[in-house]
């Protein structure tokens, strides 16, 4: 368990229910990635939930773990080393505001660029090199599994070639980002029957989110019903999220699914997600193998960067999608 010292103060967080066990996701789809039947299943889990448990990715626990290390000992630095790698806009080091339109979360985070299959070079932070390379490595191996799953998407869809999706996240230009999040525990809230939002209810706005976390708990998704539930963690597994670009490109048969962070009373809580985008220039648009007969888009066209330039327009908890629905 990671425990770091050091809270900063509740006023201004959005306050959710507490999550009770009986609130745990039941029905989680778990995909062994490197079993035959995994394109179905995956296929199946987006159109279901567009979220998904992946076990068997063959990303050593070590990779993992340094990783983990560098970012506790990054985040448990002073207030004053943490703000120097600031401001998190467009990359580098944040606390409690997320985006720049007003949102606040329990939480403090980088926020990277990432260049083909490492850091930008152009991304000075962090500037700690052990802490670099760690994250190298780490990008390098979860875009892979990123790649590994898009193949699979597309032969559980049933479309051709089997780059058809995974080729948009290794173009020359793609738009790749990275976010180590750790929340601090909220004691203040402890045995109140409410908790600090960690990071407010959203979907992505890229094609392919794929989170990792320490064994602390507190992400949620909401099912096509509504109903949130717990995701119960797993250090050794990541998790994986439809995003809205991936919802137009399959016409609405991937779902992006909402999500959202409660903070935890006791524990922190270290999360480290991989967000797969295309180049800037990249349409968005259904792919003509997966429309049928007379079948229309349920979109209007846009490109990748002009559907970012309204996300980052908006508030994070905002339908971003109604607005290119024809
Ligand atoms: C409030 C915001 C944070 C966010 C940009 C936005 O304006 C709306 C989308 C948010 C999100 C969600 C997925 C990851 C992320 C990096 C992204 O591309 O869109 C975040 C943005 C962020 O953290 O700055
Ligand atoms: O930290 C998490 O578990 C999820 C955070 C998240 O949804 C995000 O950074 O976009």
């Amino acid at each position: 368990m990671v425990v770091l010292a050091g809270s900063p103060a509740v006023d201004h967080i959005p306050l959710l229910r507490s999550p009770d066990p009986g609130d745990n996701f039941s029905g989680m789809p778990v995909v062994d990635l490197s079993s035959p039947g995994a394109p179905r299943a995956i296929a199946d889990a987006c159109e279901r939930f567009g979220f998904f448990k992946l076990v068997n990715h063959g990303v050593p626990a070590d990779t993992m773990d340094r990783l983990e290390s560098e970012a506790v000992r990054f985040f448990s630095l002073p207030q004053a080393d943490k703000d120097r790698s600031g401001p998190a806009y467009p990359f580098g080091y944040g606390s409690k505001r997320i985006g720049l339109n007003g949102d606040m979360g329990w939480l403090e985070y980088l926020l990277l660029a990432v260049d083909a299959a490492s850091l930008s070079a152009a991304c000075a932070v962090p500037s700690c090199a052990l802490f670099r390379a760690a994250l190298n490595e780490y990008i390098a191996a979860v875009r892979k599994v990123a790649v590994r799953v898009m193949e699979a998407m597309a032969e559980g869809l049933g479309i051709a070639p089997v780059d058809a999706l995974s080729a948009m996240v290794t173009a020359e230009g793609s738009d790749q980002v990275f976010r180590v999040n750790h929340y601090p525990p909220c004691h203040a809230l402890q045995g109140l029957g409410c908790s600090a939002t960690g990071f407010g209810e959203h979907t992505d706005p890229q094609l392919i989110s794929v989170l990792r976390s320490n064994g602390t708990s507190g992400l949620q998704i909401a099912l096509q019903n509504g109903q949130w539930v717990s995701v119960p963690s797993d250090r050794d597994a990541f998790f994986v999220n439809v995003g809205d670009s991936l919802q137009v490109l399959t016409n609405g048969r991937f779902k992006s699914v909402k999500h959202r962070v409660v903070a935890n009373s006791l524990k922190s809580r270290v999360s480290m997600i991989y967000f797969g985008g295309p180049a800037m220039t990249q349409r968005i648009a259904p792919l003509p193998q997966l429309l049928g007969a007379g079948e229309q888009s349920l979109y209007k066209d846009f490109t990748w960067g002009e559907y970012k330039k309204a996300a980052y327009n908006s508030r994070l908890g905002d339908n971003r999608l109604a607005h290119f629905h024809r």
